[in-house]
């Protein structure tokens, strides 16, 4: 008995000393391959562009502060007194261009090395992929010619001939939005987003947002305001898993840190997507002409995809409607915070144009002051504020004698290259003189002066619409309307606004504030009346409604 005890135990002991050596022998390789793999990130880093030093497996994720890493960016690149750093995001560096010299050595005059995406897992891997030029890989000859391709779709939109087209209508929202403001003003970002959404989607698929509550408006704004909103390097999920890719592995069932990214939504029509169907609805012959209509022409000759006509449409929502209507937002709290611009800006319109007419774009060359008051709207609070999607190179290259390998992630830090007081002295002042060549107005790379628009191959397509409709949008705020500050009802004192107030996510805006809009005389106020009738007679053909509506389109 004792004797079989004994045996047994022996073999239990043996059995534990082979698993616990087991355990060692493989608590050893782990160490090893981490060891190995610390030193090749140490031998990486020691390669690239200054940065903080990066925590096995981690790197600096955790140091990323809750909001706006982009002040972390420009600060560290202060610290280490080098326009271009790197900070790892768990095992991948990614590299942030600070000043606009850099930016444009490396991103225009490199533009043909610059021109592709990194893999990015959470918004391109675990989302549509390649079916969207946002995201879409240029590093074999397939994707190059892929993209060339998408990339033309995308300009036979909006080019600068075709946008040309879209004046009459984006003039027309736009009076449509001055009313608009004398009826509700305190609801002026609402409006901003309506007239802009409604361009694009009469772009887009014929069809205008006439009203604040229109399906497109409410529920697709939202998704793509949230979309940008958690699409910030961070150190919470989703972004997370960037820093742990095998999280992106787990069912979404047991995974909530996924928000169910990476699922496929089953439709609840014979047509499998939302933007597909609008699409479809749109190429139907009693619609006026519209970009869907135009990529069905195309389809054949591009082998194009349903997912990538849906998304060449999507784009001009996701990529145009926040960002221009945010950018107004911006305006309006530049015209409320320093009211000496306004001023002359306001003269210089009372001089060309008078109270009888609102400015449109014939008066632009006769407006300089104005031209260069929108330009700093678009460089004092930019609004894709890292530059949209970050670019990477599709072959190891290097700047200024550091090594920045293939595929390497590369952000253009707008807010820094824009707040570097060395090209804009005191940055966060609003000053349109410094685009006039006054006593702050400095050389920059570029013939426009600011980067807000990206770089390269990758600079955003809608650049002409944007830059046509913000001067239209800018220029007639300030014909229409004193901006002044609002009065608090309970103590008569005027509310202070807060410069440096602004969301958190890849398109900012102010956070919401107060601001009182008058006209600024009896005629202005007929004459936004006037203008408006008329604009809604001219926008009638566009009044269409939808069958489709995104919250209900999916099971
Ligand atoms: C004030 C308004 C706008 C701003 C500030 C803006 C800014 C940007 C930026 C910074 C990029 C990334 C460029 C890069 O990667 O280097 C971009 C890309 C893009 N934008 Fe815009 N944008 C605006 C309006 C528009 C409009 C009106 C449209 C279309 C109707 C549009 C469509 C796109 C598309 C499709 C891309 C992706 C290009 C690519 O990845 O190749 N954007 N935009």
């Amino acid at each position: 008995m004792n004797e079989a005890v004994s045996s047994s135990s022996l073999v239990t002991v043996l059995s534990l000393l082979g698993s616990s050596q087991t355990f060692v022998y493989l608590l050893s390789v782990a160490l090893l391959v981490l060891v190995a793999d610390y030193t090749w990130i140490l031998y990486r880093r020691w390669c690239m562009p200054p940065g903080p030093f990066p925590w096995p497996i981690v790197g600096n994720t955790f140091s990323l502060p809750d909001t706006k890493p982009w002040y972390l960016f420009e600060k560290l690149s202060q610290e280490y007194n080098s326009p271009v750093i790197t900070f790892w995001i768990g095992r991948n560096p990614t590299v942030w261009v600070n000043d606009a010299w850099s930016a444009h050595e490396m991103l225009v005059e490199k533009a043909s090395i610059y021109t592709s995406r990194p893999r990015m897992l959470v918004f391109a891997e675990l989302g549509i992929g390649q079916y969207n030029l946002l995201m879409m890989y240029t590093f074999t000859r397939a994707q190059r010619e892929r993209f060339r391709a998408i990339r033309k779709l995308t300009h036979l939109g909006l080019n600068v001939e075709q946008v040309k087209k879209y004046q009459k209508f984006q003039d027309n929202e736009l009076k449509i939005a001055m009313r608009d403001l004398l009826v509700s003003p305190d609801d002026f970002v609402s409006h901003f987003e309506r007239y802009a959404t409604s361009v694009v989607s009469i772009i887009g698929y014929g069809r205008r947002t006439k009203n604040k509550n229109d399906p497109i408006l409410t529920e697709v704004m939202n998704f793509m305001k949230s979309a940008a909103a958690l699409n910030v390097p961070g150190k919470s999920f989703p972004m997370l898993m960037e820093t742990f890719p095998f999280l992106a592995k787990f069912p979404n069932k047991i995974a909530p840190w996924k928000y169910g990214l990476g699922s496929v939504r089953e439709s609840r029509h014979s047509i499998p997507d939302f933007f597909l169907a609008l699409a479809i609805e749109a190429n139907s012959p009693d619609r006026p002409d519209n970009y869907s209509k135009l990529l069905f022409q195309e389809r054949e000759r591009y082998n194009l995809h349903d997912l990538e006509l849906s998304q060449l449409t999507a784009n001009l929502l996701g990529g145009g409607a926040d960002t221009s209507s945010s950018t107004l937002a911006t305006a309006v709290l530049a015209m409320r915070a320093f009211p000496e611009a306004c001023r002359l800006a306001q003269s210089e319109i009372d001089r060309v144009v008078g109270p009888v007419r609102s400015p449109n774009l014939s008066d632009r060359d006769n407006l300089p002051y104005v031209r260069a008051f929108v330009k700093e709207v678009f460089r004092w609070r930019t609004v894709a504020i890292i530059g949209g999607q970050p670019h990477a190179p599709t072959e190891d290259t290097t700047w200024n004698g550091y090594r920045i390998s293939k595929g390497t992630w590369v952000q253009g830090n707008t807010w820094a290259i824009h707040h570097n007081s060395r090209d804009f002295p005191e940055p966060d002042r609003f000053d349109p003189s410094r685009f006039l060549g006054g006593s702050n107005a400095r050389p920059f790379p570029t013939k426009e002066g600011y980067m807000t628009f990206g770089w390269g191959r990758r600079v955003c397509p809608g650049q002409h619409l944007a830059e046509q409709g913000t001067f239209l949008g800018v220029a007639r705020l300030l014909w229409a309307f004193k901006i002044e500050p609002a009065i608090d009802e309970a103590t008569g004192e005027e509310v202070p606004v807060d410069i440096f107030d602004y969301t958190n996510g890849l398109n900012w805006l102010p956070q919401p504030f107060k601001v009182r809009f008058t006209p600024r005389s009896p005629e202005i106020h007929k004459a936004i009346q006037k203008e408006a009738q008329q604009a809604e007679e001219g926008l009638d053909m566009f009044n269409i409604p939808t069958e489709f509506q995104f919250s209900t389109f999916y099971k």
